[in-house]
């Protein structure tokens, strides 16, 4: 058995017992004795004195645990750094480092910082236990948690930690495993893999130093070294400093565990909603005000790994304009949806969330101009939105095009959304006003699932992705649409679906001509989108999105007086055979989707 020699100073140790100077490093494990944070070399006495007196490792084990109390008390400074994300580590470790710490770091983030020139202890020879089960337990230990979660303020954690020879940790930086890139790769991984990066250690520590954060800095963010730094530069009073970083540490790791929660309940193959869940939310940007002034409100982006890659207004990139509000975001998501949905090159105009213009073309600006001229008044001031490149010569309709209304005043449009812009599209869009919002969005992804608010609550459901391929339209009376017919009551079905409720669209040769949205009943929405679609109706499709539940002097009758020539609806009213009979008499077709698009 070995003697260990201890001073505070490591240019002047000498052995406790013997006195003797020959002292020597440790290689092997069974025998390493931490003894200050100063030293943090294994030491032991060579001296013919002290070998193989076992009595002298108890005895130092004394003089060490004065000696690691005093250190504690004259303030020796250690930083425990342990980080899968290896960023700007090098500016982390020379900067603490520099500052007088000592670090002490996990075996891969150890060799980064000794391959950027900082010297570093690692965790195993602090603890004197190798790092185990593949990484599962490196840090798992109370020399760790104890110099973590030791209140300085209370004399019998100090004496605990001096009993148990136990350094405190004023700095904590720790970034946990990438389970969320690993489980999201487009690679796949498998669900041994997927439970091999779920972080442990990593979590443990950065919640006992959050938990701590009056005496220890947790940091969980690269972005957060400068700031961390400049902090331990100055005289370190700022308590809200501190309380943001323990903030944030929680945060990463709520986020970190809904990921896994996510993927472990996807892993159980249960086909329903779970029974509980957290969403990880990320702000993307804090908006001037809501839906009103006098209203606050911000933007996330949703974090779920059911959201990666989904596309969406979220994620769409803002190339100019004025920035995005609370409402925008609204309408240009109604805007970017309807848009999505369709094959052929299409412009969709919403106002309010709703679609006023819709018009699909192999020429896309016969389409945009279409999709103005469905209803002009509307569409100024609205979203236009393109499922296209928007080119040059797009742009310039977009730019000069002029208000049917009165041939005059030139469209004004809030928002343009479209999945990509030429470099001269782009050009001529920024020169058409500096508050115009441009936006380069990449398509929805299908089968996600969408929340929304209630006082006290949220409803999950599925979002409605059923389009007019997923349909059967089913001719239920004598009259047998004419195969344009059938072709337009499936544009208007499609556009009907993004109208909110009661809703009707009336639609022709690919274009909307008029649509009736949100009336209390659906005789209004009637009216509303016939006065729109005028004379234009005669021969067109209508769609609802929902039955009809009268059908005589109610609006079945007056849609068929009006000159429609095919209805499509859900079906499913105890006065389906009224609508039937009624289209009948008129020699209009009637198909039933059994399909209802309610939007409230
Ligand atoms: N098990 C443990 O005791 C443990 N302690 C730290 N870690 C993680 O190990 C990673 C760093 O490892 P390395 O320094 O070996 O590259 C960090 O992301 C950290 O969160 C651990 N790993 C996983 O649980």
């Amino acid at each position: 058995m070995l003697g260990f020699a201890t001073t505070l100073n490591s240019a002047n140790l000498a052995c406790y017992s013997c006195t003797s100077s020959a002292i020597q490093l440790c290689n092997s494990q069974k025998y390493n004795f931490y003894l200050s944070s100063q030293t943090p070399s294994f030491l032991f006495c060579i001296s013919t004195v002290c070998r193989g007196n076992a009595s002298l490792v108890k005895a130092m084990a004394q003089v060490e645990s004065t000696t690691k109390s005093s250190s504690s008390r004259t303030g020796e400074k250690q930083a425990l750094i342990s980080l899968s994300d290896k960023r700007d580590l090098a500016l982390l470790g020379n900067g603490l480092q520099g500052l007088g710490f000592t670090l002490v770091s996990t075996g891969g983030t150890a060799s980064a910082l000794e391959a950027a020139g900082v010297s570093v202890t690692k965790v195993e020879q602090l603890t004197g236990f190798p790092e185990m089960l593949d990484g599962r337990v490196k840090t798992l230990h109370p020399k760790i948690h104890g110099g973590i979660l030791a209140r300085r303020d209370l004399k019998h954690h100090v004496d605990a930690l001096n009993e148990h020879e136990i350094g405190t940790f004023d700095v904590v930086v720790v970034n946990l495993y990438p389970f969320y890139d690993k489980v999201s790769s487009t690679s796949g991984i498998s669900f041994e893999d997927g439970v091999e990066n779920i972080d442990i250690g990593g979590p443990a520590m950065i919640r006992a130093a959050a938990k701590n954060h009056k005496d220890v800095l947790i940091v969980v963010d690269p972005e957060d070294y400068s700031a961390l730094l400049e902090y331990l530069k100055g005289d370190q009073n700022d308590d809200m400093f501190r309380r943001k970083l323990a903030w944030k540490a929680f945060e990463h790791v709520a986020s970190y565990d809904s990921a896994v929660s996510e993927w472990l309940w996807k892993q159980t193959g249960r086909d329903e909603f779970p029974p509980s869940f957290t969403v990880p939310l990320s702000l993307k940007s804090s908006l001037r005000y809501g839906e009103n002034p006098h209203q606050k409100a911000a933007f996330y982006v949703d974090k779920s790994l059911s959201e990666v890659q989904a596309g969406g207004i979220a994620t769409a990139i803002q190339h100019h304009g004025k920035e995005m509000s609370y409402n925008n975001y609204l309408d240009a998501d109604a805007a970017w949806n309807c848009v999505s949905e369709f094959e052929n090159p299409t412009c969709v105009i919403v106002k309010h969330t709703n679609p006023c213009g819709v018009a699909s073309r192999q020429n896309i600006l016969e389409a945009y101009r279409l999709a103005v001229k469905a209803d002009p008044v509307s569409a100024f001031g609205g979203i236009v939105a393109f499922n296209v490149e928007v080119d040059e010569d797009l742009a310039k309709d977009i730019r000069e095009f002029r208000s049917p209304v009165d041939g005059e005043t030139r469209m004004f449009y809030e928002i343009v959304v479209a999945p990509k812009y030429s470099q001269r599209g782009l050009e001529i869009l920024r020169g058409k006003s500096k508050t115009l919002r441009i936006l380069e969005a990449s398509k929805n992804k299908k089968g996600k699932v969408s929340l929304r608010q209630v006082g006290g609550g949220w409803l999950v459901q599925d979002s409605d992705d059923l389009t007019p391929q997923d349909i059967q339209f089913k001719v239920v009376n004598e009259i047998t649409p004419q195969e344009n017919e059938l072709r337009d009551a499936e544009f208007a079905w499609l556009c009907v679906k993004h109208v909110k409720s009661n809703a009707i669209v009336i639609a022709k040769d690919n274009c909307m001509l008029g649509m009736g949205s949100g009336q209390p009943n659906r005789v209004e929405s009637l009216r509303i989108a016939m006065r729109k679609a005028g004379d234009e109706v005669k021969g067109a499709a209508l769609a609802s999105d929902a039955f009809f539940p009268f059908a005589w002097n109610d609006a079945v009758e007056e849609a068929c007086k009006s000159g429609v020539g095919v209805i499509a609806e859900p079906g499913g009213s105890i006065r389906d055979n009224d609508a039937i009979d009624c289209c009948n008499k008129y020699g209009v077709s009637l198909l039933f989707t059994n399909v209802r698009h309610f939007r409230h």
